[in-house]
């Protein structure tokens, strides 16, 4: 199966749903209502990114029984009181198509709008084909002008085969602690990847994508560590005890969402943790995308005890305890690290 078609369409549905973030961050910035801390725009940008894949999918693979499993629904903008922001939505979706300008539709109606999002109820599964979207990762680096992600994948009887991350804020040169970037980098990165096929690297903008490989260092001396720059999403104290113990230098590079996949994948920084506090599960659209794209370029994700993420059991991942992500030679002695650092604070309970 070569997924060709569907790697196309993926690609321009995500690409598609960046320009529409962007536009609604922008908006957002300028206006400065995240000092307010109204969450409308971004609920705005969710929703609104949410209905244009999910249309373009459905469009360009003219499928009428695909199965999505997204983070949103329809349930608040079907409210009386969601009237007003289901109205914006549906412009915005309608100015992004038109942008676009291969698309014939005249307008969508709300109530298209609605339907495309509620295609997102499925529970994925072993069988058959299921999209999986997050139609933006990292709301909280949203909301402060820094990473986020729209992040895109097809699972095939369980198993990822095809995924897109398209980072429209992720400089296209590297963020790894080493490196200098400045404020003037052109930023807006798509990353995908098809199974058996690697991982390639272009600008949103459209320039000619370039494959990808992650860092094949053997020294933990020159690795360093990516993680979510939300203490509340992943314990920064523990993933300091384990990057100590396997000897990293450099100080830890904290950016939000799934762009932390696509700057491991090509390389920038050699190592990704995540442990999120005790009682919360991981949702599938938030590392379905990011785990073909680290491990077609190379690279390798497992959860703490070494064990490969299963895609294929619904909405949820069933973890041990957190994912870890680096190239095939430190994977051994950093599972050594993050069991000997998983002993240590278990026992010091
Ligand atoms: N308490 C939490 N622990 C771990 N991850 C969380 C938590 N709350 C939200 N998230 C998810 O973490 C992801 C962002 O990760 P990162 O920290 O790498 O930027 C988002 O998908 C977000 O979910 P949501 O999509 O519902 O906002
Ligand atoms: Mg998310």
């Amino acid at each position: 199966m070569s997924y060709e078609k569907e790697l196309a369409a993926a690609n321009k549905a995500a690409s598609l749903a960046a320009r529409l973030c962007q536009k609604v961050q922008k908006e957002l910035l300028q206006s400065d209502v995240q000092s307010k801390s109204d969450k409308s725009p971004v609920t705005v940008a969710d929703y609104g990114s949410q209905a244009l894949v999910s249309f373009v999918l459905e469009n360009e693979l003219s499928s009428e029984s695909f199965s999505l499993v997204a983070e949103e629904d329809s349930g608040d903008l079907r409210k009386e009181s969601g009237q007003e922001t289901l109205q914006r939505i549906t412009k915005l979706v309608n100015d992004t198509l038109l942008s676009d300008g291969s698309f014939s539709v005249s307008s969508l109606t709300t109530e298209d709008v609605l339907r495309a999002i509620d295609r997102g109820k499925s529970e994925g599964g072993s069988h058959g084909r299921h999209w999986v979207l997050d139609p933006i990762d990292g709301t909280k680096g949203f909301l402060r002008g820094d990473q986020y992600a729209i992040a895109l994948a097809l699972l095939d009887e369980g198993k990822v085969v095809l995924g897109v991350l398209a980072c429209p804020n992720l400089p296209l040169v590297s963020i790894s602690g080493d490196s200098q970037h400045s404020s003037h980098d052109e930023v807006g990165c798509l990353f995908f990847a098809k199974v058996g096929a690697g991982t390639y690297m272009q600008s949103l903008d459209g320039s000619s994508p370039k494959k990808v490989h992650v860092s094949t260092t053997e020294n933990p001396e020159e690795a360093s560590l990516f993680e979510s720059f939300e203490a509340a999403h992943s314990l920064h104290d523990l993933s300091s005890s384990i990057t100590k113990k396997l000897g990293v230098k450099a100080p830890p590079v904290r950016i939000d969402s799934q762009a932390k996949y696509g700057a491991l994948s090509r390389g920038d920084g050699a190592i990704y943790l995540r442990f999120p506090h005790k009682g919360y599960r991981e949702k599938i659209w938030d590392h379905a995308a990011g785990c073909i794209v680290v491990t077609e370029a190379g690279g390798v994700v497992t959860d703490a005890a070494g064990n490969p993420l299963d895609f294929s059991q619904g909405r949820y991942l069933n973890l041990d305890t957190g994912i870890i992500v680096t190239n095939q030679k430190l994977m051994p002695s950093l599972l050594k690290a993050v069991r000997e650092s998983l002993d240590e604070k278990n026992s010091s309970l």
